[in-house]
């Protein structure tokens, strides 16, 4: 597998002066919260007192999972396909939010299970028609996991190389949420029942059988949290894999990351495995109602922005989250000091 040098964000000086700055602001010490830690945090990736957003980017990993053969998802695996070509039409969840927001929006096809006409917003990433089952076999070899993760991060680079430094990632591969509980429970060393979820909304039955499908598919294999590698070839998708490594190709970049829900975060799990310093990148956009994201982030000891019941992945949660980073910005860069405007401090 390819390596990546990630720096930490940690920088005293700048922390100092950022945290000075801030609280210079003609406002009540702290009145504008989770804001100013998101200010300061934009200027330590940013290396900078005067932080600036740049061609906000929205790149979707698009691919099929073999282990929707076993009964994991109410939906049937042509819907990721059928969504690819929704999202290539400006039909989808997503297309809808990146227009609001001004983002560019690419779709990767990480590996679905289909053929598609060339398209301007399509990237042409295939590394198979879809993953194995991972009841049965590894969903992907070990090459291929390291391969996907080497095309993640060459499309992120190319991302960085048009200006975009926000970068928020999506998905769409219908099974998808059982990879990511899987991973999530062998990453983070929790009981698989407390990592899977009902998806896209599976019934009681619906759940039960899931849980009994991952449950025998984790006993199959022998894998460890000291072998992430290992562990995404088992249980990933290719999208979840190229996922991996546009977070971390990005972060080399010094590029912000804007997190979605339980997928987008099963990846960052093994990101972060691999290079801890990439949650210096990490904004977290929300907390998903798919049951087990909420256990994933205090995991990682993070704090998502929004709350909105959200169980939809796409990257929409990423991208509606992308106005408060503009407001943190513009606060710190815009507002008034007390100096400036001639505005009394504290005085007890
Ligand atoms: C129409 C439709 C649009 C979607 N957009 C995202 N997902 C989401 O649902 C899927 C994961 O859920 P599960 O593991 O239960 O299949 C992923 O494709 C995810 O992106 C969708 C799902 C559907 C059906
Ligand atoms: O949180 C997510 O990303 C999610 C939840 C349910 C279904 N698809 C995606």
């Amino acid at each position: 597998m390819q390596t990546f040098q990630i720096e930490s964000t940690k920088n005293e000086t700048l922390q100092a002066a950022l945290i000075h700055k801030i609280n210079q602001k003609t406002k009540p010490l702290g009145a504008l919260g989770r804001l100013e830690t998101l200010a300061l945090q934009l200027g330590l990736i940013q290396k900078t007192e005067h932080p600036a957003l740049q061609q906000q980017t929205m790149l979707v990993f698009a691919g099929d999972h073999g282990i929707v053969a076993e009964g994991v998802s109410p939906y049937p695996q042509a819907v990721t396909a059928q969504m690819v070509l929704n999202f290539l039409n400006g039909g989808a969840a997503i297309n809808v939010f990146a227009r609001q927001h001004d983002f560019q929006l690419h779709v990767v096809d990480s590996g679905v299970n289909a053929v598609f006409e060339p398209h301007p917003m399509l990237i042409d990433a295939k590394l198979g028609m879809g993953t194995l089952s991972f009841l049965h076999d590894p969903a992907m070899t070990r090459e291929e996991a390291a391969q996907a993760i080497a095309r993640g991060a060459e499309i992120a680079r190319d991302a960085v190389a048009e200006g975009c430094n926000v970068l928020a990632l999506g998905e769409m591969g219908i099974g998808n949420t059982s990879s990511a509980s899987c991973l999530m429970s062998v990453l983070c060393s929790f009981p698989l029942h407390q990592c899977v979820g009902r998806g896209t909304g599976l019934s009681d039955k619906g759940l039960d059988h899931k849980l009994s499908v991952l449950t025998n598919a984790l006993q199959r294999h022998h894998v460890d949290a000291i072998d992430p590698l290992q562990v995404l070839a088992v249980f990933g998708g290719f999208e979840i894999a190229m996922m991996v490594g546009a977070l971390l190709a990005a972060a080399e970049a010094r590029v912000t990351l804007l997190i979605d829900g339980f997928i987008a975060t099963s990846a960052l799990l093994v990101a972060a495995k691999l290079y801890p310093q990439v949650l210096d990148y990490c904004v977290f956009a929300h907390c998903s109602d798919e049951s087990g994201h909420g256990k994933m982030l205090e995991h990682l000891k993070v704090q998502p922005l929004l709350h909105l019941s959200l169980r939809l992945g796409e990257g929409t949660g990423a991208v509606l989250a992308y106005p408060l980073l503009q407001s943190a910005v513009a606060f710190l860069n815009e507002m008034a000091s007390f100096e400036s405007a001639g505005v009394s401090g504290k005085t007890q």
